[in-house]
């Protein structure tokens, strides 16, 4: 039996993820991942570069499917979902990437305008009151007539998130939001993300590696390594868990379980140094 496109949503949750396993290029992405996003929350997720974070995201958009295993959005099955179901979905779910994506020849205002001109055909007037009160509450309504050059990078990634906030996602996620930003416009981005999970109700998903800025923020954080969860818990306390992984990743150690060394066949057979070889 198939499983059910739609389902009840959970209270409690707002993403399951079941036995999610993915190959790309015949590498094992993820291993039987199981996963959850609680409702309201702010949720980080970690790992080693190359460890899949990005991928995971894209699977919870239906931008890419697993090969095997479940990922329910609210109550939608998102692998077996239609093109329109998608769209639907997708509206209600905000991005915030490192690079902030802004379109160069627009000013503030129009950046934030635009998903509303692309996806709706909302009068001017209502579309000005919505771009000026998401600007209001990143706190550059008065930025609004600017170009994108003229921001500082803390300001574009607050426009970005002005824009990610247009339809009222019920859920954001933030991909390497803290790349690149000063101290100020961290905290910034920061309290911001707080504020957007405390007054909204929004919840939030977080990848990034900068563990002092996501103590701060996040309320729950897993550790993603090999393809499944190594760790996971509240990030104030994760890095003295004692466990192998958070010790090589919180530590900073470059050999432990994630191998320093890329897999390779045999080295002193490469250099010759074994019989049959030279
Ligand atoms: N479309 C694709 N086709 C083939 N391989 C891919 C594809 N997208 C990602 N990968 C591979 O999947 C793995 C996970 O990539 P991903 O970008 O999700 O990692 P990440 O944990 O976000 O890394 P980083 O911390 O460096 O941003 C990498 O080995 C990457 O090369």
């Amino acid at each position: 039996m198939t499983d059910p496109v739609l389902a009840k949503p959970d209270e409690r949750t707002l993403v399951r993820i079941r036995g999610l396993t993915t190959v790309l290029s015949g590498k094992t992405v993820f291993d039987a991942l199981d996963l959850d996003i609680p409702r309201g929350k702010v949720t980080a997720i970690m790992g080693p570069s190359g460890t899949g974070k990005t991928t995971l995201l894209k699977h919870i958009t239906g931008q890419m499917r697993g090969d095997a295993g479940q990922v329910w959005v609210d109550g939608f099955n998102v692998p077996r979902l239609s093109r329109e179901q998608l769209f639907t979905l997708r509206e209600r779910i905000g991005y915030l990437f490192q690079n902030s994506a802004l379109l160069t020849d627009f000013d503030v205002f129009e950046n934030v305008a635009f998903p509303l001109r692309q996806h709706t055909s909302l009068p001017e007037v209502l579309i000005r009151n919505i771009v000026l009160t998401k600007l209001q509450a990143v706190g550059l309504r008065g930025a609004a007539s600017l170009l994108p050059t003229e921001l500082s990078g803390g300001m574009a990634r607050r426009v970005a998130l002005a824009r990610a906030i247009v339809f009222d996602p019920m859920l954001i996620l933030y991909d390497e939001p803290f790349v690149g930003l000063d101290p100020i416009a961290l905290h910034q981005v920061l309290k911001l993300i707080r504020t957007l999970n405390e007054t909204l109700g929004i919840t939030s998903v977080l990848v990034a590696h900068e563990l002092e800025a996501i103590k701060q923020v996040a309320d729950h954080v897993y550790l993603i390594a090999n393809g499944k969860v190594v760790a996971q818990g509240n990030p104030k306390t994760i890095a003295d868990d004692g466990s192998p992984w958070t010790r090589q990743f919180f530590g900073g150690e470059s050999d432990g379980p994630v191998p320093f060394q890329y897999p390779a066949d045999d080295y002193a057979q490469a250099l010759g140094f074994k019989e049959g070889i030279a």
